[in-house]
């Protein structure tokens, strides 16, 4: 199943990483983190609508790296949710209401080809769409407010959401809508577009998805996804040439 639209929030600065630069522009073997990213998803799905979020004094950016025929470029607002949803409204006058919309962040270049279709294949089939995530897999702990341990917490049934979330345009377009109205739950508490599908009462559906994908926030987590797109390249024909 190919979505018929792609958006990639890329719209960040890149706070905790504290790079000179935003953390989608930092090179892994000459290439910028975005370039990895638009990569994985052309070579999933070539034939979708990309609509790349940017900040608007955004004086990094090249279309060299968007491998895409033809893509809309659209300003990126104040948070992630913002983002999206100018993505959403940028594209409303050629978007059905049943159009297949897949969200992924720029800064998880990791992600699998597999991983993308599976997630494409639950997402079109599920009525309250579908993430990628994994089960938490380290003992949770609370913190206290003074740096030590209030309570451990029971990670049964916990898991970690990961991008793509993939939901069919009029209902993740209402979830947004409906979440940062003056009576909805408010940016703050839309860190993906799945809670704002949960905040409707609906239940989208959890992806097991591969421990990899990681988002790269954290200066170290660059290193990290150096060493696992050399890892990955042998799995398949790709334009990456990432230094092993
Ligand atoms: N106003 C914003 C904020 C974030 N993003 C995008 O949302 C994704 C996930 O956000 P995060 O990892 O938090 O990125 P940053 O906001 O850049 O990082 P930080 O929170 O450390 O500043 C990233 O692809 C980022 O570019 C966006 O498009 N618009
Ligand atoms: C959408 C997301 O990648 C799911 O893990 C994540 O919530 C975005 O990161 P942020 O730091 O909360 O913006």
């Amino acid at each position: 199943m190919t979505p018929r639209w792609l958006i990639v929030p890329a719209a960040g600065s890149g706070r905790r990483m504290g790079a000179e630069c935003p953390k989608q522009y930092l090179r892994i073997a000459e290439r910028p983190v975005l370039a990895y990213t638009l990569d994985r998803l052309h070579q999933a799905f070539p034939e979708a609508g990309l609509c790349l979020c940017l900040r608007p004094d955004d004086n990094h950016f090249t279309s060299d790296w968007v491998p895409f025929a033809d893509y809309r470029r659209v300003p990126g607002g104040e948070e992630r949710v913002d983002s999206v949803i100018n993505a959403l409204r940028a594209i409303e006058p050629l978007a059905r209401d049943d159009d297949l919309v897949l969200v992924h962040d720029v800064a998880r270049p990791c992600v699998s080809i597999e991983n993308l279709m599976e997630l494409a294949h639950h997402a079109a089939r599920q009525p309250n769409g579908a993430l990628l995530a994994t089960p938490v897999a380290d003992t949770i702990k609370r913190d206290d407010g003074a740096g030590c341990v209030q309570r451990t917490e029971d990670r049964r049934g916990l898991w970690q959401a990961q991008t793509p979330q993939g939901f069919r345009y009029a209902l993740l377009r209402r979830a947004l809508e409906a979440a940062l109205s003056a009576d909805g739950i408010g940016a703050a508490m839309v860190t993906d577009e799945a809670s704002a599908v949960e905040a409707l009462g609906l239940t989208p559906v959890l992806v097991p998805g591969r421990r990899d994908n990681i988002k790269i926030t954290h200066p170290e987590d660059l290193a990290l996804a150096t060493h696992i797109l050399a890892a990955q390249r042998p799995s398949g024909p790709t334009q990456e040439t990432v230094a092993s």
